[in-house]
């Protein structure tokens, strides 16, 4: 099998993302990871970590390489403003854009397999003027993909996303049928082809609580979720169980044979998988042109420079886009 060629961005230059990937670039890979990045900044975020990694300039024209341990292939960019570990600095935030979007378009040209992110600030890059609300909705944006998936998976878990990173004040209206049978749609077709799982069973949370307790706790159960499922079950024959109460869907009695738990909004599901498997877990974008998987966790801020920062998560989403990428 040919070596795969995976773009890295670690993100935010005053978070953790720098620390991770010198970190990473202590063993061997056996994919060729091109990190996106100022190569002067990960060489003083080495040097504080006490950390050696020689780097070697990405070379388009020459077949990818396995990593080598000590070793970092990179794509050049450069921070606007000199980077202190712990302080945002909005001059940055273009920079942390532009890692995304080469990375993007190199993925969508087949220049490379995958792409890995490091964690981005969401608050600094708006407050540079530049709208964005997370590596899912920018990546689909970029690749004129209406509707894409955000889905976590941990062992023995994985949780999909009906809505993704917009205010709960919104939610209820953007939960509307033709959405949720995209999204459906979306799940189910990767499940199948990326995932090898022949029919999927998905799992698909309440919006109220008691999943509306028949319409006396609310009625989006009633109007709009009930039929978009059962439209989906008699269509397509998916294997689909729910709606059902959140509070109580996730207990071994359903998770036992569950391929995946949608669940509505971010923080609905999002904290039983990070309270299970955070470190330890990755985030999928299903529905891409390309494979995209990410860390679970955020910039953290504190722990830059420290070398206190866990390297767990970020193993993770590199093992899973070299594993989906080779499947391709
Ligand atoms: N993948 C991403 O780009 C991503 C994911 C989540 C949050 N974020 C962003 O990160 C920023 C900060 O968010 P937050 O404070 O809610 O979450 P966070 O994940 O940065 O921090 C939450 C807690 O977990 C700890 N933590 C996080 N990662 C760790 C690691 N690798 N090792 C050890 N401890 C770790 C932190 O110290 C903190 O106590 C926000 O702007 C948020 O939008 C980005
Ligand atoms: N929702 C993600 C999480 O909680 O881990 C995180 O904000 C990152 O999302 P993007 O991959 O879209 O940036």
């Amino acid at each position: 099998m040919s070596t795969k060629r995976i773009a890295v961005t670690p993100g935010e230059p005053a978070g953790i993302g720098p620390d991770l990937v010198v970190q990473l670039a202590q063993q061997a890979w056996p994919a060729e990871l091109v990190v996106c990045a100022d190569p002067e900044l990960l060489a003083s975020r080495a040097k504080q970590l006490g950390l050696q990694v020689t780097f070697r300039p990405y070379q388009p024209n020459q077949a990818p390489k396995p990593q080598e341990a000590g070793t970092l292939t990179i794509a050049p960019f450069k921070l606007v403003s000199e980077s202190i570990c712990g302080q945002l600095d909005e001059q940055n935030s273009t920079y942390v854009v532009e890692t995304l979007r080469y990375a993007g378009e190199k993925n969508m040209s087949g220049e490379f397999d995958a792409v890995v992110t490091g964690p981005v600030h969401k608050g600094i890059i708006n407050q540079a003027g530049i709208s964005f609300s997370g590596h899912t909705e920018f990546f689909a944006h970029q690749a004129n993909c209406p509707d894409v998936v955000m889905m976590l998976a941990t062992p023995g878990l994985q949780v999909a996303l009906v809505t993704t990173h917009i205010p709960l004040a919104y939610v209820a209206k953007a939960i509307t049928r033709q959405r949720l049978q995209h999204i459906i749609k979306i799940l189910h077709a990767d499940l199948i082809s990326k995932f090898g799982i022949i029919s999927p069973k998905i799992y698909v949370c309440g919006l109220n609580p008691h999943a509306g307790e028949d319409g006396h706790l609310g009625r989006e159960e009633i109007d709009v979720i009930i039929p978009a499922l059962n439209e989906l079950r008699e269509e397509f024959q998916m294997n689909i169980v729910g709606p059902l109460p959140a509070d109580t869907l996730f207990q071994p009695k359903y998770l036992q044979d569950a391929d995946v738990v949608l669940a509505m909004y971010h923080d609905q599901g999002l904290p039983v998988l990070k309270s299970q498997g955070f470190g330890k877990s990755v985030n999928i974008t299903l529905g891409l042109p390309y494979i995209r998987t990410s860390v679970d966790h955020g910039t953290a801020l504190t722990l830059a420079g420290t070398g206190k920062a866990d390297i767990g998560s970020f193993v993770c989403a590199l093992n899973k886009a070299i594993e989906l990428s080779s499947k391709n």
